[in-house]
């Protein structure tokens, strides 16, 4: 009886604890049914894939990006597939005011906000640094203060939905590689703001997740028409990305590494051995077609 329970009872608690562990990483479009989400960028590429995923999970989608038409036709598809609503506003993120335009419709039609999805980025271009400061300025402003702006807008609604921000960022803001100098400093800066921020949360002891969402290269029409000349690899699918985001943040986890295997062993290999990953990466690019602006 003695030697049942020492077996018995601990074993017990490990088939519970991974019953319980399993059971919070299982993830199920439910999840999102009735929820109050802002996508923004989300007038092409990952964000109105996202924005579909979600409509089809029937939230409430809040979208953004500067191209009327565009998001005209994105909120009409999303209400087709399913959005409990649909609605959006349009603006340049390089405007310091449009972060709290945004909040202020969330909270006058929806009363509150369940998910913040950081993803619109400024136009830049796959070659090398021109020395233009003031673009990467700009790019600073779009890219990264604004999400600061939104995030830091977004959070009393936040914290009293105990919701989520996720933050789409890329391979680019963990590891430099060529031709992305100012857009990859925008990605580093968002992985420090929001890493920091985080662990104030935690300590604060605000149920506010952050998931930082690093990609690899994904087929949307701006990044294959950046950068296909000069790298031959093919495309992760947008609509899959997309997907993963949503779940990633639904199940509030800290990272999103996608597609998996390529951006996991990445990062290992920056950690192992950062020289022999610089010179594998170059030995991928097709050199002599980048272009010179
Ligand atoms: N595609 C890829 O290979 C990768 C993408 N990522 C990340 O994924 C996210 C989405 O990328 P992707 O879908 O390829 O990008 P797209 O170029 O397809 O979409 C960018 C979105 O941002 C909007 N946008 C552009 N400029 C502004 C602005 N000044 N203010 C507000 N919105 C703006 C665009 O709409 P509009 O022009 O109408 O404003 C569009 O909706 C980005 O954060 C990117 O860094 C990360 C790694 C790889
Ligand atoms: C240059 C692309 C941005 C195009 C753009 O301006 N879009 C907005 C608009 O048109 O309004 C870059 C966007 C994503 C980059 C890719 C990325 O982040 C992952 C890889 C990172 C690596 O360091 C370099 C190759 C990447 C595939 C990178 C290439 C440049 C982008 C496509």
């Amino acid at each position: 009886m003695g030697r049942l329970k020492k077996i018995l009872i601990p074993s017990l608690g490990l088939v519970l604890a991974f019953w319980f562990y399993s059971a919070r990483d299982t993830f199920k479009p439910e999840m999102l049914r009735g929820k109050r989400v802002i996508v923004t960028g989300a007038s092409t590429g990952i964000g109105e894939q996202m924005a579909y995923h979600l409509a089809r999970m029937g939230s409430h989608v809040l979208l953004t990006a500067r191209t009327e038409a565009r998001l005209q036709n994105v909120v009409e598809r999303c209400l087709e597939l399913g959005a409990a609503s649909a609605r959006y506003i349009s603006g340049s993120m390089a405007s310091p005011s449009l972060p709290e335009e945004v909040l202020r419709e969330a909270e006058n039609t929806w009363g509150g906000l369940d998910m913040l999805i950081l993803n619109h980025i400024g136009q830049s271009s796959f070659t090398f640094f021109s020395g233009d400061v003031g673009h990467v300025r700009t790019l600073m402003e779009t890219n990264f203060v604004s999400y600061v702006a939104l995030a830091t807008a977004a959070l009393p609604l936040l914290k009293e939905s105990e919701g989520s921000i996720v933050v789409v960022s890329s391979i680019a803001g963990k590891i430099a590689g060529p031709f992305t100098a100012p857009y990859s400093a925008t990605k580093f800066a968002l992985d420090g703001f929001f890493s920091s921020l985080r662990q104030e949360l935690i300590i604060d002891k605000v149920n506010v997740s952050i998931t930082l969402c690093i990609l690899g290269y994904i087929n949307t029409e701006s990044a294959v028409r950046a950068v296909s000349h000069v790298i031959p690899q093919t495309p992760a699918p947008k609509e899959e990305c997309a997907l993963e985001i949503i779940r990633a943040g639904a199940l509030r986890r800290r990272e999103l590494h996608y597609p998996s295997p390529a951006v996991g062993s990445m990062l290992l290999l920056r950690s192992l051995a950062p020289e022999l990953l610089d010179s594998l990466l170059l030995s991928s690019y097709r050199l002599e077609n980048v272009r010179r602006t």
